[in-house]
């Protein structure tokens, strides 16, 4: 019986086998969770469905979170199939492109900060607000957070802005939610990881290298590892917590090689 037997979970942000969403769902299916997902745009329906198969489930709904009809829209549905909710997953990040290269002033735009900081963190209190009537008693909400919140990481610029308001959100939202039912919110802060959202970025192997080079554990986080620990997060093994970001990143926030780069 693993840890997430007969829980009811959403995760959002899949969108290949490479997507952190992806090692999330590994996990938590075998800790014996029932998933459900959702997917960004009409034409990525098909791609989403057929990775719901890995994972036993048809229950695949389209949710761009930058509309408010489609996010109330996702829970309306899945009451059809659930009636309650036991775990969230907002595995959700975006930026304007251009915004992350270069000196962070000149990449700047007022547009860039509100698509920032709508997409990738508004959002998951959206998604929160709209489940919280069907979220069942010690359901759990993760969300995926960077160090760039933390630090002025290169070229990261205006998202590790929306990644400290997202951390910020997971501390109002868990004292809004812990009192009733008892409601639970954390962020996983994983390390750099090759998945389609780090395409194109530039330099971002140099990026990974460097992170590997200056960990403890001298190697780079995978999506799996990140998935154990949000299913953990997700389960009542971490009752005790809320309101928490915990680093999944091989050490490398904390070690002494983050100094020297
Ligand atoms: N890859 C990394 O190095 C890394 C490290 C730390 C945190 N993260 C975070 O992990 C999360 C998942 O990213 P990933 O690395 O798995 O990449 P990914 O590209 O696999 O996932 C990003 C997801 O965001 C979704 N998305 C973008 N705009 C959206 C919108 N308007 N509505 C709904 N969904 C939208 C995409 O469809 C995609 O599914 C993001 O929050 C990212 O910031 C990534
Ligand atoms: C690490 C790291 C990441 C991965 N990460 C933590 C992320 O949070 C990914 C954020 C992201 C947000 N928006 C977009 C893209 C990536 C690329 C495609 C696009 O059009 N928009 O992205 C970086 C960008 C610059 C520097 C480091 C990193």
């Amino acid at each position: 019986m693993g840890f997430l037997a007969g829980k009811k979970i959403l995760i959002t942000g899949l969108l290949s086998d490479r997507s952190i969403a992806y090692g999330i769902a590994q996990a938590a299916k075998r800790e014996g969770a029932t998933l459900a997902f959702t997917y960004v745009s009409e034409n990525l329906r098909q791609r989403v469905v057929d990775l719901a198969k890995d994972f036993d489930t048809d229950l695949v709904l389209p949710c761009d979170v930058a509309s408010d009809e489609q996010i109330a829209e996702v829970f309306v549905e899945l009451g059809k199939h659930w009636d309650k909710l036991d775990g969230l997953v907002h595995s959700i990040g975006f930026a304007p492109r251009e915004a992350l290269k270069g000196d962070y002033l000149d990449a700047l735009s007022r547009e860039a900060f509100h698509i920032a900081h709508d997409i990738s963190s508004y959002s998951f209190a959206a998604l929160a607000k709209a489940a919280r009537p069907m979220l069942s008693e010690g359901a759990s909400l993760v969300t995926m957070t960077y160090l760039g919140a933390e630090r002025a990481i290169p070229n990261y610029n205006v998202m590790g802005l929306a990644k400290a308001s997202l951390e910020a959100n997971v501390r109002y939202m868990a004292a809004a939610l812990g009192g009733d039912r008892a409601i639970r919110v954390n962020a996983v802060s994983a390390g750099p990881i090759k998945t389609l959202a780090a395409a194109g970025i530039a330099n971002f192997s140099t990026l990974l290298k460097r992170a590997a080079d200056g960990t403890p554990l001298k190697r780079n986080v995978t999506q799996e590892e990140v998935g154990n620990v949000t299913a953990f997060l997700l389960s009542s093994l971490s009752s005790g917590m809320t309101g928490e970001v915990v680093m999944v990143d091989c050490g490398f926030s904390h070690g002494a090689g983050a100094m020297e780069s």
